[in-house]
């Protein structure tokens, strides 16, 4: 029941859209994947000039040449827009689309020369296999996943096409290419089969790394390596959109205290709890993380004023609701923040100047008494 369950689970979460740190990761994958088509492409080029050389028919070099010239102009294409700041969502999913296509027509071309060269050719076929393992460096099953069933359908067609236009057993047998077999054609599917779910586990596997690796143990909070490498973006979208975004640095006040006087597991407790209350403020397309110890940071789609409201609120509430150690006679706490606010394009739109205003205004809130918020200077 338990391995039913856990297969379930890997495959809602390998057709699940990936989380936005998952997908910038794969954006960054889709750049290094066309930066590798226009490696391949330009190697294509060495397979119909081999073909020549080594004595290969005219027709079948020339079928070659069109072929490469063909991927090579696209691979330009791909390389362009997996270059751009703006992410194309449908990117991942044309670029697979064209790389198992692509090698569709090739062995569909093949099959104008010798229809067993279009079911028997080993290096074009192989290219369905490329196709399914590069998507394992966009770390979204879903074009994993849409790869290879797309491998699989073109692959059935071109063998039911091929098969259908059979007119004598003599042409599924080839000097060059050998015999093509029923057998064989079904061993070539079971392969694409099975490279498609092995790449969906190493997607899997790299999901659940990034995951754990940005995400804090204790809170279940995205960490600070969000902040790395998700930020960066949010400004940049801030920027070309003329919107404002904003990052709160909050630290929790005498923290130390409560570890003191509660030990160290309530003070375990008290970080949930004080997360539990910020969560329940946070507010759709906001996001809140733990940056390290007692340390949280909360950044916001909304201008310096608006941010300054919003977190003094939150102030307000955690206020409101102490926390009980549940410790003999030990009365609840009151736990209060500091946090310091700093706004983009108001401090900068670059995430070190942020963070060092919104640093310099967290330590002006904690000389000036606690428990309040600062978002400008003086
Ligand atoms: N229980 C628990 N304590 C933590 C954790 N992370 C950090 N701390 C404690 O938080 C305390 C932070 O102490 P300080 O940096 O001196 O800050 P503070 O006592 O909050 O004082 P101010 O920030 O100056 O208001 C230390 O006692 C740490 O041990 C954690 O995950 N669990």
């Amino acid at each position: 029941m338990d391995s039913i369950r856990s297969a379930r689970e890997i495959v809602t979460r390998l057709l699940a859209r990936p989380d936005e740190i998952l997908l910038e990761v794969g954006a960054g994958g889709e750049l290094l994947v066309a930066r590798m088509r226009v490696i391949i492409a330009a190697l294509l080029l060495l397979l119909p000039l081999v073909n020549a050389l080594g004595g290969g028919r005219v027709q079948e070099t020339l079928i070659g040449l069109a072929g490469a010239v063909f991927v090579n102009a696209f691979a330009q294409v791909w390389l362009q827009l997996a270059r751009r700041r703006r992410r194309y969502r449908w990117l991942s999913f044309a670029t697979a689309a064209f790389d198992v296509s692509a090698t569709t027509l090739l062995l569909g071309i093949l099959a104008t020369t010798h229809l067993a060269a279009a079911l028997n050719s080993m290096i074009v076929w192989c290219c369905y296999l490329l196709a399914i393992l590069l998507t394992a460096l966009r770390s979204d099953g879903r074009t994993t996943v849409f790869a290879g069933l797309l491998a699989l359908l073109q692959y059935a067609t071109l063998n039911a096409v091929v098969f259908a236009s059979v007119t004598s057993p003599e042409q599924l047998i080839s000097s060059d290419y050998g015999a093509v077999t029923a057998s064989g054609q079904a061993q070539r599917m079971v392969l694409l089969a099975i490279v498609t779910v092995i790449t969906a586990a190493v997607v899997y596997r790299t999901q659940r790394l990034v995951e754990l690796s940005g995400t804090d143990g204790l809170t279940r909070l995205p960490n600070r390596s969000w902040l790395m490498h998700r930020m960066p973006r949010l400004l940049e979208v801030a920027e070309e959109d003329g919107g404002s975004l904003s990052l709160a640095l909050i630290d929790l006040d005498h923290f130390r205290r409560i570890n003191d006087e509660a030990g160290h597991h309530a003070g375990d407790r008290a970080i949930r709890h004080v997360v539990d209350v910020l969560r329940s403020m946070a507010e759709p397309g906001e996001w809140l993380l733990r940056l390290g110890s007692e340390e949280f940071a909360l950044v916001m789609p909304q201008p310096v004023g608006t941010s300054w409201e919003r977190v003094d609120s939150i102030r307000r509430m955690l206020a409101q609701h102490p926390f009980d150690p549940e410790r003999g006679n030990m009365e609840p706490l009151r736990i209060t923040f500091s946090a310091g606010i700093a706004s983009c394009p108001n401090d900068g739109n670059d995430l070190s100047r942020l963070l060092s205003r919104a640093d310099q205004r967290l330590k002006m809130a904690k000389r000036e008494g606690r428990n309040r918020v600062i978002a400008r200077d003086g």
